[in-house]
């Protein structure tokens, strides 16, 4: 089922890996990626996994629709997409928005969550103003003349300079992204606010920092483990997109956390 169309008629693109018998775990990708940010770890993941990964609304081979977006609306596409599995509860593992969404639904959705990952992600951004800079930045130009400015947040320098080939296949999975998918979810960003209700989330939570995020500091997932009863903390030695930088140490968190 690589189409689900959401009430609004928006379509997802969503991609279904390893055995149907298998404990389901959904994987959500960040602003200006796509489902591809996983490659490192389907393969494993899908050893134990039913693994359903998805392009967020805006980004991929999904749908644009009229921004701006909201927590609410991405939490309802992941809630349509389960529906359409017929996936009653699942293991979540999503960086930065992704770890938005998976706090959006551990609060609202708490019966469809078995465990959640929370990757490089913010609870709540108290000034608005570089997300305001940035949309109104985008109004007259393109996403390509944000790629410098991008990968530094994304990658420490030390993984540009080694890992060239990773940063031209992010560039592109970044440059490809629809523009006004990408202003919307910019907007949904800015938005967030989890303040009061991650105190409520039941679900068993792993919280990832990478110890050298400048867009999602290591402070910020240290409050939302705090947050969240009994949550987890694990930092790697990583920029934002920590689990390009460090595939093998998020894929050890992750799966020692979720078949623990
Ligand atoms: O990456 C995200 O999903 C949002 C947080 C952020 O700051 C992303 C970025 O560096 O553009």
């Amino acid at each position: 089922m690589p189409i689900v169309t959401t009430d609004d008629g928006c379509r997802l693109f969503v991609q279904v890996e390893g055995r149907d018998d298998a404990p389901p775990l959904m994987l959500s990708n960040s602003l200006g990626t796509d489902l591809h940010m996983w490659d490192d770890q389907a393969a494993e993941f899908a050893k134990h996994f039913r693994l359903i990964r998805y392009d967020r609304r805006g980004h991929g081979q999904s749908g644009t629709t009229t921004g701006p977006y909201s927590s609410e609306l991405f939490g309802r596409d992941i809630l349509a997409v389960l529906d359409a599995l017929g996936v009653e509860k699942t293991n979540w593992c999503g960086l930065s928005m992704g770890g938005m969404d998976g706090q959006w639904l551990g609060a609202h959705a708490p019966d469809r969550i078995e465990k959640l990952v929370l990757a490089n992600t913010h609870f709540h951004y108290a000034d608005k103003a570089p997300w305001n800079d940035r949309l109104r930045f985008l109004k007259d130009h393109q996403l390509s003349e944000m790629v410098a400015a991008n990968m530094e947040r994304w990658f420490t320098k030390g993984f540009r300079e080694r890992a060239p080939q990773k940063i031209e296949w992010m560039t592109k999975m970044f440059v490809a992204t629809d523009h006004e998918g990408y202003m919307a979810s910019v907007a949904a960003v800015r938005d967030i606010d989890f303040r009061d209700s991650n105190p409520t989330i039941k679900a068993p939570t792993l919280v990832i920092v990478g110890t050298q995020d400048p867009a999602t500091p290591p402070a910020a997932g240290e409050a939302i483990a705090k947050a969240i009863s009994g949550a987890k903390l694990v930092a790697l030695d990583a920029a934002h997109i920590s689990n390009v930088e460090q595939p093998q140490a998020f894929a050890k968190a992750t799966l020692e956390f979720l078949l623990g």
